[in-house]
């Protein structure tokens, strides 16, 4: 049996990657990983390349033979290559020059819900007030999301029925639904972006490039120039208290707020929307202090429904990873 294997987060700016498995010293939980190291996705030209500079930066006896690969964007392509970069390695080409013989190519967010059942409890911090349930659901239903360089989405369900069965992950690109503005100001957004993009998508603001994107619309809605600035940028400026930036940070939780309800009305996710990715974990106290929870109960009728649904943000290091050293962790033992 293979005892160590590779895992890696391949996202649209960030490569992750690390080495897990059950006999690997240092590894202590199913969902535990060693030797991380995150690539930039830019300093590659494909995926070979990016996993052959992390083998050769870390100290190992022999190369890893099982590999758990999640990327952001569909999986089922038959190659690593990311929604929002351009690599497009073929999965046989990776398995030979890797010299890989157990092979599984997910989504991010599937490998993030992955993680989820296993997770410690303290990891998932709340963010505003969920009333208790009037009833006991047969099935767990969650869904996991959160803004990056895109905009991901899976659901997890976990059998309440008392059988051992395992969860089930399904994959989604919820992030590519489109943006249903609720106010008269987000069908200003709408508006302007519209000039750009004849489909407005969730991810065209609910993302890193996303946040540059309603600092644009929210800079030209109030006539003032804006600066060339970078996701970074904007969250910096509002923590300094710019006007703009703040404003755009507010409308930011908000509309991602009205989504995560609309995820949670669409899925059945009644358990809890889990919420990740690269931006919003730095941004708790905000998230739990903005528009984030109102706009996700503002469903009309669905108000009280909605309210029994808890919304966390995953504030573990690196699920993703995580979830990837779960599933290889049932690859290894198969
Ligand atoms: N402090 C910050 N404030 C706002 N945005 C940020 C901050 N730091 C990084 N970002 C943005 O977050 C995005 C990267 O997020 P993440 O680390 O989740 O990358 P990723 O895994 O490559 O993304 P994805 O999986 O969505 O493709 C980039 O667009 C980056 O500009």
């Amino acid at each position: 049996m293979t005892a160590v294997g590779l895992v890696a987060d391949i996202g649209g700016t960030n490569a992750r990657f690390a080495l897990a498995g059950p006999e690997l010293p240092g590894v202590r939980a199913a969902d535990s990983f060693v030797c991380m190291r995150t690539l930039k996705c830019t300093d590659h030209a494909g995926f070979v390349d990016a996993a052959q500079a992390y083998l050769a930066s870390i100290k190992i006896d022999a190369r890893p033979r099982a590999a758990v690969i999640a990327i952001a964007g569909p999986a089922d392509r038959n190659a690593i290559d990311p929604t929002n970069h351009m690599w497009s390695d073929a999965v046989e080409d990776v398995r030979h020059a890797l010299g890989l013989d157990m092979f599984i190519l997910l989504n991010d967010w599937e490998a993030v819900a992955h993680a989820v059942p296993i997770l410690p409890a303290h990891v998932f911090a709340r963010v505003g007030e969920s009333r208790p349930p009037a009833g006991t659901p047969r099935h767990r239903v969650l869904a996991v999301t959160g803004p990056g360089t895109g905009l991901g989405a899976a659901t997890l369900v976990i059998s309440n029925d008392g059988t051992e069965t395992a969860p089930v992950v399904i994959a989604t690109e919820a992030g590519h639904a489109g943006f249903s503005p609720r106010t008269d100001r987000q069908r200003e957004i709408m508006r302007f972006l519209r000039h750009e993009h004849d489909r407005v998508s969730l991810e065209r603001i609910l993302s890193g490039p996303g946040l540059v994107n309603l600092y644009r619309a929210m800079s030209a809605l109030s006539g003032v120039d804006m600066p060339d600035l970078k996701p970074a940028d904007i969250t910096r400026l509002a923590r300094a208290g710019e006007t703009l930036a703040c404003d755009t940070i507010d409308e930011f939780m908000a509309i991602f707020g009205s989504y995560c309800g609309d995820l949670a009305l669409m899925t059945g996710a009644r358990t809890g929307v889990l919420i990740g990715g690269g931006i919003l974990p730095p941004l708790l106290e905000t998230l739990r202090a903005g528009r984030f929870r109102d706009s996700f109960e503002d469903k009309g009728r669905f108000e009280d429904y909605m309210r029994e649904i808890p919304t966390q943000v995953i504030m573990a290091e690196e699920p993703g990873l995580a979830g990837a050293a779960v599933v290889l962790g049932r690859l290894l033992s198969r």
